[in-house]
């Protein structure tokens, strides 16, 4: 497997770098950024997965979170992929809509076409992703995971489905219940078909209901998001959790929004809730 590094930047007495490779899973050519804190240099660290929302890329949340700050402190590094696969020959949404398509994978496995060729972000997030970046940087195998809005769906089907596989669970503004909103829907349709039997592996809502897990997951959820009512849905979640005692705390953060600004308040929040499962002292 062969990275392109195509950036370096030191951050908080670690290293932002990007690269590109090409992915077995998308069938196009990837880029990603890792935060490798200054801890790294003397030993292996653990890794958290980030992923990002509608029309974001690698770098929403290195340049608007704060997180390498927290990083930094903590000896954990992050991993940020791309939200779909991209190029020329990849698909997208007929009219450029920015929540299908490019941008907008979902991160599953898409059974349609003509998106079942290059729409694997699943897989990548899963498999290929962790494997390249074992390989290849001073981690550990132990991970974590967390994302927002459809990287918060991301994170916690991704986590809810491998319960193995990651120690903790967070999101900012995840979309709770996709079966049940427009973002959702209009995905599901586009990527898996209208069998809704199918769409039942990829919702965050009806995977609580049914996983073996019990891996810790904090939700975090601004009042004044504009998009909270009619796409989000947190409620879906809380009832899930409670319905089988899963631990999830979900906090409404009162006066936030759905935006960078509102993560920047709790990334340091969410960091030490995962440190604490992924840095055993
Ligand atoms: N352009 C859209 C909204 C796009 C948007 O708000 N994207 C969010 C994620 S939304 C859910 O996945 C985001 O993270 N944007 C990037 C950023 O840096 O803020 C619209 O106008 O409604």
């Amino acid at each position: 497997m062969t990275l392109e590094n195509i950036s370096n930047t030191k951050v908080f007495g670690g290293w932002l770098k990007q690269f590109n490779h090409q992915s077995t899973s998308t069938q196009c050519k990837m880029r990603f950024a890792v935060y490798l804190p200054p801890q790294a240099e003397v030993h292996k660290v653990p890794v958290l997965y980030w992923l990002s929302g509608l029309t974001c890329t690698d770098e929403n949340v290195m340049q608007k979170s704060g997180i390498q700050r927290v990083a930094a402190e903590l000896g954990i590094a992050i991993v940020a992929p791309d939200t779909s696969p991209r190029g020329d020959n990849v698909a997208d949404d007929e009219h450029g809509a920015y929540d299908f398509g490019i941008g907008a994978g979902f991160y599953l496995n898409a059974t349609q076409a003509p998106f079942d060729n290059h729409y694997k972000m699943y897989d990548y997030v899963v498999d290929e992703l962790p494997a390249l970046i074992e390989a290849n940087f001073p981690v550990t195998s132990q991970k974590s995971i967390s994302g927002h809005s459809m990287g918060g769906h991301g994170a916690i089907t991704i986590g809810l489905k491998n319960p193995q596989a990651y120690q903790s669970i967070s999101a900012f503004s995840p979309i709770c219940n996709p079966m049940n909103c427009p973002w959702g829907q209009k995905a599901f349709v586009g990527y898996l078909g209208d069998n809704q039997q199918d769409w039942l592996e990829y919702d965050s809502s009806e995977l609580m209901k049914v996983t073996q897990g019990n891996t810790p997951m904090l939700v975090d959820q601004g009042s004044e998001d504009n998009f909270l009512a009619e796409q989000l849905k947190p409620q879906s979640l809380i009832d899930a959790a409670q319905s089988r005692q899963y631990p999830l705390t979900l906090r409404m953060q009162q006066g936030y929004d759905h935006s960078y600004f509102f993560i920047s308040s709790f990334i340091e929040e969410h960091l030490k809730f995962h440190a604490k499962y992924l840095i055993k002292s």
